[in-house]
């Protein structure tokens, strides 16, 4: 039986009078890999925005494994396992990669505000980075500067952080951005290695890359959902192909 993580109930976000989010009825199940798309200005920033707590509804609700947590901030939402990828700023970039997924693993277990405390004397969360590292393929890079790796190698690595974070839904916004294609295959066979205890919410531009990764797929045109549905049937569906893909392959 299938068992929802992640739901939004007639969820809407207005801007004054424009509606960004329209009564939209999202359901993610458990282990799902499930991809949000649609056109530009569709919404579905917006919509993540909602999920993590960045913006608070004007009407709806978000439920995260049955809890309402539409009032909630967005670490504490973190902290229930809602977890979004965010980019690698200046002080990840100064740090070794190893050091960098250690202080997202030492943050999570309540460490990270111990500043004083050498990194090294925290050897669970350097356990656990080493770990996560091992999983996507990182370890060769463990003691590299994170800001001198490669552009796709820097997506993994937010990706890693987000791990640390232990998550049980990963919300990945346009994990591909600005990723060579040669990269962003390989970012692409990591994110689909991940365990299936994280359920994963992507939402990306690249057609060939979210055909080929999701299995349940969700289209938002103008704020609202217009359907969701297996690949196959996204894929071949007038209104979607009027609506998204004639536009992405004119
Ligand atoms: N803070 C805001 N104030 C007013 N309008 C906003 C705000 N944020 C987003 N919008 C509008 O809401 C609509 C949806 O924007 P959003 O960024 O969520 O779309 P998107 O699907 O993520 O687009 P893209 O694919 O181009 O990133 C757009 O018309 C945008 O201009």
């Amino acid at each position: 039986m299938s068992t929802p993580v992640l739901q939004t109930h007639e969820l809407v976000c207005r801007f004054g009078g424009f509606v960004a989010t329209d009564h939209v009825n999202l359901c993610v199940q458990a282990g799902a890999r499930h991809a949000l798309i649609g056109p530009n200005g569709a919404g579905k920033t917006t919509l993540i925005n909602l999920l993590t707590g960045y913006l608070t509804p004007t009407e709806g609700r978000v439920t995260l494994l049955g809890e309402d947590v539409s009032a909630m901030a967005q670490w504490a939402r973190c902290r229930r396992g809602l977890v979004r990828t965010f980019q690698i700023n200046q002080l990840f970039g100064d740090m070794t990669v190893l050091e960098s997924v250690a202080l997202s693993a030492a943050e999570r277990q309540g460490l990270g505000g111990r500043w004083w405390k050498p990194l090294a004397a925290r050897g669970e969360a350097l356990d656990e980075a080493a770990a996560i590292l091992q999983r996507l393929g990182l370890l060769a890079d463990a003691y590299e500067l994170t800001r001198n790796l490669a552009y796709g190698r820097q997506r993994l690595i937010e990706i890693a952080l987000a791990l640390a974070q232990r998550p049980k839904v990963l919300l990945l916004d346009e994990p591909a951005a600005g990723v060579p294609t040669s990269e962003s295959r390989e970012l692409f066979e990591v994110i689909a290695q991940l365990p299936r205890e994280v359920t994963i919410l992507l939402i990306e531009h690249d057609m060939d890359l979210v055909f080929r990764f999701a299995e349940r797929i969700s289209v938002l045109v103008s704020g609202a959902l217009l359907l969701e549905d297996t690949p196959e049937v996204i894929a071949n569906h007038p209104r979607v192909r009027e609506v998204y893909l004639g536009e992405a392959h004119a």
